[in-house]
């Protein structure tokens, strides 16, 4: 079953596409990191998601209907540049936020009480939001997202701008909640893409340019690298990684060779044999596969 589903969605300004008939859904239950290079069209494509600008073209579908109610109702938003009443407290902060989301007052504050032990902020409730530090502020703006249940969470940048301590605090925020919610998040660091979330949802200059499960993307993309060193640089090396047929591409590192191979168990007892038959000393010998840096650069660059 599908929770969202996006068809051609399409965002127009002055006459630019900056978000380009994108397709694409999201499954409940899962994390999906949008990837893509400052300026790709991550936040207009989310801004749109959460029912705060208004495609220009494209659909929208919510768990396979049309959606009956505004789709506020179903999506909890975090902003890249989240606000705070920073002379209130978290637990003031969220009560208020609750009473915005039409709970009662009493209910806003059982909400806020709930939401701030998810987010490990008990401690820190009655703390006015302006001693919170960049990684409490952005977890308060996580739980602020849930106070109405949403089905869907869409986390606009969560770490891009915290500390590796913050950062360590959210990402692992997000692994808790993605036990029972579904999340899309955006993010320009492969990494945290890579932590946390199962798919990826790669755009450039406003148009998605792969999309799918993070171990199927990296691979699909075939190739992998073995890294060579040896004690004195045997003869012609080059030329002869080369005539090997597995190997696919080599080139020359400052300690050593990258040669890239198609398929690695074979690549590996050739390379193997051709320097056992002729001594080289070898050194290094290090397999690597393709990162999700790799994908993104190569899809970038093209
Ligand atoms: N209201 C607007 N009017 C005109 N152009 C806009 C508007 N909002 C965004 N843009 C342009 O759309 C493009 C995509 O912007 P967007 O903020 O969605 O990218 P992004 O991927 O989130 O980048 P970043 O990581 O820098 O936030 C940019 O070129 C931006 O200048």
């Amino acid at each position: 079953m599908t929770l969202m589903s996006v068809e051609q969605l399409t965002k127009t300004y002055q006459s630019t596409n900056v978000v380009d008939e994108l397709t694409f859904s999201l499954e409940p239950g899962k994390c999906v990191a949008l990837l893509g290079p400052n300026g790709a069209g991550k936040t207009t494509t989310l801004r749109m998601l959460a029912g705060f600008i208004k495609p220009t073209k494209g659909e929208i579908v919510f768990n396979e209907e049309r959606f009956s109610r505004d789709v506020r109702h179903y999506v909890g938003y975090l902003p890249q540049y989240p606000v705070f009443h920073n002379w209130m407290s978290g637990e003031e902060f969220l009560t208020y936020v609750g009473q915005l989301a039409y709970l009662t007052k009493h209910e806003a504050k059982a909400k806020a009480a709930e939401l701030l032990d998810l987010v490990n902020l008990s401690d820190a409730k009655k703390q006015r939001i302006s001693k919170y530090s960049g990684g409490m502020k952005q977890r308060l703006g996580i739980a602020q997202a849930l106070i109405h249940d949403p089905k869907l969470i869409i986390l606009d940048e969560p770490v891009s701008s915290l500390d590796p301590i913050g950062r360590r605090e959210v990402l692992n925020l997000i692994r808790e909640l993605k036990k029972d919610a579904t999340i899309l998040f955006s993010t320009h660091i492969l990494n945290d893409a890579e932590e946390v979330s199962e798919e990826i949802l790669l755009m450039h200059k406003g148009k998605m340019i792969k999309q799918g499960a993070i171990s199927d993307v990296s691979e699909t993309q075939g190739t992998t690298s073995i890294h060579l060193s040896f004690g004195d640089e045997p003869k012609f090396i080059e030329e002869r990684l080369k005539e090997i047929d597995s190997v696919f591409n080599v080139n020359r590192e400052e300690d050593g060779f990258i040669v890239t191979v198609h398929d690695i168990n074979i690549a590996r007892s050739q390379l193997l044999d051709l320097i056992q038959q002729e001594e080289w000393e070898l050194t290094r010998f290090e397999i690597g596969k393709t990162s999700l840096e790799d994908i993104f650069m190569k899809a970038v660059t093209e």
